[in-house]
């Protein structure tokens, strides 16, 4: 049987330390055919890199940046420091130190650029680690030499063709002879600058990578043994989900299960790749296989929360039996550059929500002046600090009566927007932020763990 190609994304908790990257590096080793592994930065480095990003006194971004150097050189101590890795490390911590100190005007692609230094950083530990655990050829590759985007820095789309030109030149010359390390996360634009692909998007990474070899395996490594029913961190007795579909998967990382990225299904469904979500702290633990087609198909499967949400209710009585209204208000958004995600209308108003930019994540894109233009043909109100559940399942949009004991067990909860019947995987709506795990706790009691 010829080798199966598997591509494995390690995320920031997987590489904490020394004792996490070399249970990653014997994962690895473990199977021959993990062949192309994405890591993600140390744990809390991306946080502190933006941190040198923000307004910050250069005595304060000193304190940052020496953090940032202990805790990588310590890896490097705690491994021997071979010299060649101390090299390499001091170059990057170098070339960090010179951008963050120099007094500049801060812009999104320079942030973007400190930003991956997080996965240079990590990834080029994670070689050597890998080469003394494995004993195995492993070549270190730049993800910018293959991840190729748009230049919307901080948020960066990712161009398939140049992707696909890109990894057959870069990548696949390099797979036929050893392992590859890589980064998630990071990615350039045509001219060449780093842009990043959003906060969380080394899953992103490694399903991109993986659709550009034609992989037949991708795998999430990560702090939780399996994709659960509900976030353990809200329901401690949620339960590991041993199977899901393509698309409920896509449905509850779209709708804030942060266990994947929401890009990261969209690849893998391009090129029907399964997907595998493990612990890399447990690695013997069943995990969750992520399929097109799943044996069972229960109506409700899990239950997902998305935090900081905005409402935004557009009210006018031009609405009322005209046409074009909606057209009005979506090209104000539009010319914007603002992203609906979801949308209930009435007769005389409708009610949306953000897509939250990355960079914007307060939703301040819904600035004084877009707000002026809608106030010329409407009444807007906005309600802020509310969070979105979704029941993610099958045949959602089918099921006679679901929506009465869902709504039913929450009589004492305001319901600000429901969407029900636009997707067979999924049922919607908005509560305040803080009931919001409350009803979480209550349905997945009342619909899941029962
Ligand atoms: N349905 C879910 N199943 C499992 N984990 C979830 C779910 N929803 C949210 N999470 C959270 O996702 C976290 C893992 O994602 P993340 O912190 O981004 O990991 P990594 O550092 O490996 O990328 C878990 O610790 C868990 O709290
Ligand atoms: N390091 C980046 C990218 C990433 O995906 O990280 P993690 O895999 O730890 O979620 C971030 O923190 O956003």
């Amino acid at each position: 049987m010829p080798d199966l190609i598997k591509v494995a994304k390690f995320g920031g908790t997987s590489m904490a330390d020394l004792t996490a990257m070399r249970r990653c590096a014997s994962i690895v080793s473990s199977d021959p055919d993990k062949k192309i592994i994405v890591v993600s930065a140390t744990a809390g480095t991306t946080n502190h890199l933006t941190e040198l990003t923000v307004e910050q006194s250069v005595e304060e971004r000193k304190q940052i940046f020496i953090a940032i150097r202990k805790k990588h050189l310590s890896i490097c101590k705690d491994l021997g420091n071979p010299a060649l890795l101390i090299d390499k490390v001091e170059n990057l911590l170098d070339a960090l130190e010179a951008i963050t100190l120099r007094k500049q005007i801060m812009t999104p692609m320079l942030r973007d650029e400190i930003l991956s230094f997080g996965e240079r950083l990590s990834s080029t530990i994670f070689t050597e680690v890998l080469k003394q655990e494995s004993g195995d050829e492993v070549e270190w590759l730049d993800a910018r030499r293959v991840i190729k985007t748009d230049d919307d820095f901080g948020n960066a789309e990712p161009d398939i063709p140049a992707i696909s030109e890109a990894a057959s030149k870069n990548l696949q010359p390099l797979l036929a002879q050893s392992r590859i390390v890589t980064q998630g996360f990071i990615a350039s634009e045509p001219n060449g600058h780093t842009t990043t692909l959003g906060r969380g998007g080394s899953d992103y990474s490694a399903a991109l990578f993986a659709e550009a070899v034609d992989a037949d395996v991708l795998e999430i490594w990560t702090d939780v043994t399996a994709i659960y029913t509900t976030d353990p961190r809200i329901v401690s007795d949620a339960r590991p989900i041993t199977e899901i579909s393509f698309d409920e998967a896509a449905e509850l990382s779209v709708f804030g299960a942060k266990v994947l990225h929401p890009a990261t299904m969209v690849p893998a469904i391009r090129k029907n790749i399964r997907v595998y979500v493990g612990s890399s702290i447990h690695p013997e633990k069943p995990g969750t296989w992520i399929v097109r087609d799943t044996k069972d198909k229960p109506i409700l499967r899990a239950i997902s929360l998305r935090r900081n949400q905005t409402l935004v209710k557009v009210h006018s009585l031009d609405m009322l039996h005209r046409y074009g209204f909606l057209a009005k208000l979506f090209q104000v958004l539009a010319e914007h550059k603002i992203s609906v995600d979801l949308v209930t209308t009435s007769e005389v108003s409708v009610a949306l929500t953000l897509d939250t930019d990355v960079n914007k994540p307060d939703n301040s894109m819904l600035d004084s002046e877009v707000l002026k233009e809608l106030q010329k043909f409407s009444e807007v109100e906005i309600v802020k600090n509310l969070s979105l559940i979704a029941l993610v399942g099958n045949n959602l949009d089918a099921t006679a009566g679901l929506s009465g004991p869902v709504f039913g067990s929450l009589q004492e909860t305001n319901i600000h927007l429901i969407c029900h019947g636009a997707s067979s995987h999924n049922l919607c709506f908005l509560v305040a932020e803080d009931e919001a795990e409350d009803v979480v706790r209550v349905l997945h009691k009342r619909f899941i763990k029962s």
